[in-house]
């Protein structure tokens, strides 16, 4: 109490307890994409913690670094130009409010429309030509790796065709986002042993988020007990979520990842993240392929489609269990 009445910079941004190295997750999975035992790991990540982190993806760390420094430049400009980027909603740049329903970060970002493999043309934000190149070239690479991930998925759970998963998000009208989030240091809260919430914690809507960061940690999953562990950073690598569209399609195996940011006090954080979802009016529900298997294995979920379900999210509040109207 008395920490939030003697920092105004913080107010209305909910408060987390500081995280300490002993909250490290230990037990990470950190999959080669280029091993031959990928696919299993993959399932075997997805099923245990609906997260992983990704090596020899197969993006040039050139083609990150230039995203990040375009990143970089674009939110050092002074709040009034970045306002001319805004609003958020639908797509274009906001600050500390996420989505539309009161919740509150301490961070910024830019909100981008995605088509086929290229920021669309009708998303006029950011208006740089070169930050949109680099945004470009970022986007193409990291959408093969999504499309690579969820073949290795369908290996991984024994599921045929190999596309039954990744042709949801190289169909024509998938429903692709790209966001940018910048997480300025916190400086009103060091030494205090609490740190302002970045990004409350929730699930992706989605199939899939492919995310990379700078070098600055921050991000937490829940684990299966309810337990939170810090991820470590790694600027090489990707971390993938399984989001809330792909435990549905796999009829609850795959586990959609509880997850968070916390506000450095010292650092900021950059992260770029690809959110692979289908078309509108692809139905979500569990693959048939799996269904058929188990004794009498019946769907969990009410039949939707992505719009529905898209519709229901942007209603909710970040921390709400959105699957759960949609359960039998
Ligand atoms: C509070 C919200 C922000 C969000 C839309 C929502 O109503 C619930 C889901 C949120 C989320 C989480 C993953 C992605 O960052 C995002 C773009 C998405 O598709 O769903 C955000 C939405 C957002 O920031 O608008
Ligand atoms: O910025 C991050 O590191 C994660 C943010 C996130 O989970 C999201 O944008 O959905
Ligand atoms: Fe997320």
């Amino acid at each position: 109490m008395v920490v939030l009445a003697s920092t105004p910079a913080v107010d209305h941004i909910p408060l987390l307890r500081s995280p300490d190295p002993g909250d490290y997750f230990a037990g990470m999975p950190v999959v080669d994409l280029s091993s031959p035992g990928a696919p299993k790991a993959i399932a075997d990540a997805c099923e245990r913690f609906g997260f992983f982190k990704l090596v020899n993806h197969g993006v040039p760390v050139d083609t990150m670094e230039r995203l990040e420094s375009e990143a970089v430049r674009f939110f050092s400009q002074s709040q009034a130009e970045k306002d001319r980027s805004g609003p958020a909603y639908p797509f274009g740049y906001g600050s500390k409010r996420i989505g539309l329903n009161g919740d509150m970060g301490w961070l910024e970002y830019l909100l981008l429309a995605v088509n086929s493999a290229s920021l669309s043309g009708a998303c006029p934000v950011p208006a740089c030509a070169v930050f949109r190149a680099a945004l470009n070239e970022y986007i193409a690479a990291v959408r093969k790796v999504a499309v690579r991930v969820m073949e290795a998925m369908a290996e991984g759970l024994g599921i045929a065709p190999l596309d039954a998963l990744s042709a949801m998000v190289t169909a024509e009208g998938s429903d692709q986002v790209f966001r940018v989030n910048h997480y300025p240091p916190c400086h009103a809260l060091q030494g205090l042993g609490c740190s302002a919430t970045g990004f409350g914690e929730h699930t992706d809507p989605q199939l899939v988020s492919l995310l990379r960061s700078n070098g600055t940690s921050g991000l937490q999953i829940a684990l299966q007990d309810g337990q939170w562990v810090s991820v470590p950073s790694d600027r090489d690598a990707l971390f993938v979520n399984v989001g809330d569209s792909l435990q549905v399609l796999t009829n609850g195996r795959f586990k959609s990842v509880k997850h968070r940011v916390v506000a450095n006090s010292l650092k900021s954080r950059v992260s770029l993240i690809y959110f692979g979802g289908p078309p509108l009016a692809q139905r979500i529900a569990p693959l048939p392929q799996l269904l058929g298997r188990g004794e009498g294995e019946q769907s969990a979920y009410k039949d939707f489609t992505w719009s529905e379900y898209k519709k229901a999210a942007y209603k909710s509040r970040l921390g709400d269990n959105r699957l759960a109207q949609f359960l039998k």
